[in-house]
């Protein structure tokens, strides 16, 4: 019999498959695609590959090495911003998203710095979750994950101490400090539940050694939530 966290964990499954279905369903032929991270937009990928095997052609520009792999392995073109700088179509899961604003706390996966590229590159941006991520104000049920230089990352932690944060480097597996595809660590820097995190947002900004927070303010265009309703789709206004 499944236990009370495996039956969670097969409906966050099936919501997670089915915003997967509804995001690619979005693609069309001859796009430029980003192609996020995380287990959400893993199921999403997967389904691009169905579509791919059954004719649709688009070109992917992935937001880790992670899902690069996994598109390869699926025979889907992938590009670089050397020759498509524009994305027509960016899609990526999120730790949390914030009701009101549908800003969006990432990184959980630890590739945020290549997922806001991606992001600021897309036209649209679109966002896939369960409805376990939305939230009434961001910091409620994550830590902010923040890529940090390994030069000096003991100061640029202080710093982000100074700003009301603790923070806890990442680590792997093996207890080695978790290293990004972009060479760098991360520090899970928890601020509480914030009222502003656009000025946090920018007050990470200005800390010298930090490549980039987790925080991804007025970027998104829509959120597909899957809850146990269905699939809900919430536009920024
Ligand atoms: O930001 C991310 C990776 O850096 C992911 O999009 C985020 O962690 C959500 O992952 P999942 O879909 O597995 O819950």
């Amino acid at each position: 019999m499944a236990s009370g966290n495996g039956v969670m964990t097969d409906q966050a499954d099936r919501q997670k498959q089915a915003v997967a279905v509804a995001a690619a369903a979005l693609v069309e032929n001859g796009m430029v695609v980003g192609l996020g991270t995380g287990s959400t937009a893993a199921y999403m990928i997967e389904v691009l590959g169905q579509r791919w095997a059954e004719g649709l052609r688009f070109v992917g520009i992935p937001t880790s090495e992670r899902s690069a792999e996994q598109a390869r392995a699926l025979g889907i073109e992938l590009v670089t911003f050397a020759t498509h700088p524009v994305i027509d179509l960016a899609i990526d899961g999120a730790d949390e998203v914030e009701r009101g604003t549908l800003d969006l706390i990432k990184g959980l996966g630890g590739a945020l710095f290549r997922e806001k590229i991606v992001a600021a590159a897309a036209k649209r941006f679109v966002v896939v979750a369960d409805a376990s991520k939305l939230v009434d104000h961001l910091g409620t049920r994550t830590a902010v994950p923040v890529e940090v230089t390994p030069f000096g990352w003991e100061r640029t932690a202080y710093q982000i101490e100074a700003l009301g944060a603790t923070t806890v480097p990442r680590r792997d597996r093996t207890g080695s400090f978790f290293v990004t595809d972009g060479g760098n660590y991360i520090l899970d820097s928890n601020f509480g539940v914030m009222d502003d995190p656009p000025r946090v947002a920018r007050e990470l900004r200005e800390v010298v050694g930090v490549v980039e927070s987790g925080f991804f303010i007025g970027r998104t265009s829509e959120v597909l939530i899957a809850g146990a309703d269905g699939v809900t789709r919430m536009v920024r206004s």
